[in-house]
């Protein structure tokens, strides 16, 4: 038999497209795994900051067309770009192995978030990092940073550039095999990270055959910590672009830790909040990240969600 992965173009997401592939192919000995490449919106469109871009799906809506189609059964994705409401007929059939989900700081004189000067600048175009990263250094300047993976490494390396240092997801950076520009990884005291970050989401129809062919590669502990982290942000409101964060840690005793965080654009308030829930059901991972921004939002996470539009 044969089945078809789309990916988007990107390096990053070539990458991980051919992980999914050798993980599908080591399961299945005699299944035959192609790969085709898909242009998205999102590719197209590098010059617009992406909360500007705004919309669920920037990165997405061409693929499940696609999908929906049967010109491709499955689409690897970064699962913190994928929006939390499945489109209709398709479903994230699995959740494999979570690479580390912290992000980094990536700065040419090696500047950790501690030393660098006062009034540094620093790159990002993602919310959650600008609000966390003001809250601990009112005193940076965040501005935009675009592109590709690598282009932001080297715009971030640039001498004549603006930047003292960038954030970025050490996950992207380390299948791009360039761990070493990492000059600190940020803590999740620090950088608590995007919901499903460094985890991939491989989505399909919602058939049986599509769900059997991915149950081998499935990983539960992943798949329980990034749906806990997800069904916070989905309680929110979700979408990639408002300032909130989730992290859940499976503890040594069983149970899971859900943290979860939202922030005022401008660093000004941060709400943090935390839970735990035992990982026999994946429902409970879905009623814990539900709870848990419920109590985000009474303490107050409503009007920094409205503010953040
Ligand atoms: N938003 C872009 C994006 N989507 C997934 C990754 C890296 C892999 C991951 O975070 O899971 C990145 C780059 C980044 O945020 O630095």
């Amino acid at each position: 038999m044969t089945v078809v992965i789309g990916t988007r173009g990107s390096q990053l997401a070539r990458w991980q497209t051919n992980r999914v592939q050798e993980l599908l192919q080591a399961a299945h000995a005699d299944l035959q795994v192609e790969v085709t490449v898909i242009t998205t919106q999102g590719d197209r469109v590098l010059d617009t900051p992406l909360p500007l871009l705004g919309g669920k799906g920037l990165f997405t809506a061409e693929l499940e067309a696609e999908l929906h189609s049967g010109a491709i059964d499955y689409a690897v994705h970064s699962l913190k770009d994928l929006p939390t409401d499945d489109p209709d007929g398709l479903i994230v059939g699995a959740i494999p192995e979570r690479a580390i989900p912290f992000d980094v700081l990536v700065s040419r004189k090696g500047h950790t978030l501690d030393t660098l000067p006062e009034k540094a600048t620093v790159g990002t175009s993602s919310r959650r990092r600008a609000a966390q990263l003001l809250h601990q250094r009112p005193d940076l300047h965040i501005i935009d940073v675009r592109g590709n993976i690598d282009t932001r490494v080297k715009k971030a390396l640039d001498d004549e550039g603006p930047y003292d240092a960038i954030v970025l997801a050490q996950a992207g950076l380390s299948r791009l095999g360039m761990d070493d520009v990492i000059s600190e990884v940020l803590s999740p005291q620090q950088m608590l990270p995007a919901p499903g970050q460094g985890a991939l989401g491989i989505q399909c129809r919602n058939e049986p055959e599509s769900l059997q062919t991915l149950a081998p590669i499935h990983h539960l502990e992943t798949a329980m910590a990034v749906t806990a982290e997800r069904a916070f942000l989905a309680a929110l409101g979700g979408g990639c672009s408002v300032p909130v964060a989730a992290y859940a840690l499976k503890q040594p005793n069983g149970m899971y830790d859900l943290i979860g965080r939202v922030c005022a654009v401008d660093g000004s308030m941060l709400i943090e909040v935390e839970t735990k829930f035992t990982g026999d059901r994946i429902e409970n991972a879905l009623h814990a990240g539900k709870e848990l921004a419920e109590q985000a939002i009474d303490r107050g996470a409503g009007p920094l969600l409205e503010a953040a539009e």
